[in-house]
């Protein structure tokens, strides 16, 4: 894959309107679209909006079923791509490589459908580039024959028994080595829907009496996050568009309270869209808020979601390193530093990062997150904290951050968050990775 993800113009599309847009074949073939998309550098979920914008004639069962499998495949692609390297002996086009990355996705997922999918492949691939149907049908028919001999192969390529690039699982080994199996595995599945009660519109046990009445199982974490025992449509959600509940991952949902926030406290969110954190704080203390935010389209959401949640507070595009732009030297009683980073923690929701990050980006995450950091230093008030957040498992980013951040800066203290120096969250049935670690300045 190629390392970058970019917002390219879509080339025009292929002829599979020419299929049935309730078919099997239809779905494999646009799912394809977005597989190559990917393997050219794009961001997954922008091909797929794209998309979407493009087809608003689409019904949901096809949006859906398109999502669900280039989703699927892109979780899966280690093991896709190992696979097609046992079984290609020269390249194809690259739509049809996509198309056959989606179909044995397929073939892992329902082994029941097998004659199905692979009757459907080859029409999605005949709508495309009919004169490599018989290689599609090849590919996939010697894949089932020879499926035994195959797998033992697959069972010792790393990358394809992990789902995970070699790099990825052997930091991961070397950091966690109690966890890393366990990270990586729940790193392949569907991520779980956490939702958010605004404590403004309601508690925590009114809504889960509300989800229990609509039939929607559910457990609660210790940080009252629900997490929803199967994911509904946004919509479905009691009370979402009146602003009682939010989407957001329970792991997410401990920064508010590590925060330690009180009334008429002074509070930066410096890296802020889509702004669940910052409605979360708004939540849960009446607080003079500023939100900051690089991108003036993702600012742009921050601002729905206060709307949406009836909250009130300050959002600025700004990038927060350029202090003098946005600071009016008014110290801050609390910073949430949730910043940019590898993502390697909510790679299940978006599964392109797993392949388009190199291990060289890590660095270059890390060195950016130093800088944000030392220029949101001087703005916190002695005796204020300052709560540093990824969404990364990588110690580079996380523990071996804050360290040098510490050894740079004299004044500052970590402080424990529940009894511990600092939080490491791995992906989990409960929540996404996240990294916590607190920090204060010296009065
Ligand atoms: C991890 S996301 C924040 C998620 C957010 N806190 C939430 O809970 O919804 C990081 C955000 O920081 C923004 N960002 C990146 N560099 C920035 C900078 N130098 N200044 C301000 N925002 C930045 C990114 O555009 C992205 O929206």
């Amino acid at each position: 894959m190629k390392n970058h993800r970019s917002n390219r113009t879509p080339r025009p599309e292929r002829p599979a309107s020419a299929l049935p847009a309730d078919s099997l074949a239809f779905s494999l073939s646009r799912a394809a679209e977005l597989v190559e998309a990917v393997r050219a550098g794009a961001n997954l979920t922008d091909a797929f909006e794209a998309m979407l914008a493009r087809h608003a004639e689409w019904p949901d069962a096809t949006r859906g079923a398109v999502r669900d499998l280039a989703w699927g495949t892109l979780r899966d692609y280690g093991r896709g791509d190992a696979v097609l390297r046992q079984l290609l002996h020269k390249p194809l086009p690259e739509a049809i490589h996509a198309l056959l990355l989606v179909a044995l996705h397929r073939l892992e997922t329902r082994p029941e459908q097998a004659h199905t999918v692979v009757n459907q492949a080859v029409e999605a691939a005949a709508a495309m580039m009919a004169p490599l149907k018989g290689v599609v049908n090849g590919v996939l028919r010697n894949r089932q024959r020879n499926a035994a001999e195959l797998d033992a192969e697959l069972d010792a390529d790393q990358s394809a028994y992990y789902r995970h690039p070699s790099w990825w699982v052997e930091r991961l080994r070397a950091s966690f080595p109690q966890g890393w199996e366990a990270a990586l595995a729940a790193g392949n599945e569907r991520p779980p829907m956490g939702l958010r009660v605004n404590h403004l519109r309601g508690s925590v046990d009114a809504y889960a009496s509300e989800l229990d009445a609509a039939g929607f199982a559910h457990r609660r974490l210790g940080n009252d996050a629900l997490v929803l025992a199967k994911p509904v449509a946004v919509a479905a959600l009691p009370g979402f568009a009146e602003g009682r509940v939010s989407v957001q991952d329970g792991g997410a949902q401990w920064a508010a309270r590590w925060l330690d926030l009180a009334p008429g406290q002074r509070v930066l969110d410096a890296c802020a869209a889509p702004g669940g954190k910052s409605a979360h704080i708004l939540e849960t203390a009446a607080v003079e808020l500023l939100s900051l935010e690089l991108d003036a389209v993702r600012s742009r959401r921050i601002v729905d979601n206060f709307a949406r949640l009836g909250l009130t507070g300050e959002v600025r595009t700004a990038d927060c390193r350029e202090r003098a732009k946005w600071w009016d030297g008014r110290p801050f009683d609390r910073i949430l530093a949730d910043v940019p980073c590898s993502a390697s923690g909510v790679a299940r929701r978006h599964p392109d990062i797993k392949w388009l990050r190199r291990a060289d980006d890590i660095p270059r995450f890390a060195a950016q997150q130093a800088e944000i950091l030392d220029a949101l230093w001087p703005t916190l008030a002695p005796g204020g904290k300052l709560l540093y957040v990824t969404c990364s498992v990588f110690v580079e980013e996380n523990a071996r951050q804050v360290e040098r951040f510490c050894a740079r800066h004299a004044d500052a203290l970590r402080l424990e968050i529940d009894g511990r120096p600092e939080c490491q969250l791995l992906p989990g049935a409960d929540h996404d990775g996240f990294y916590y670690a607190l920090l204060a300045k010296r009065a």
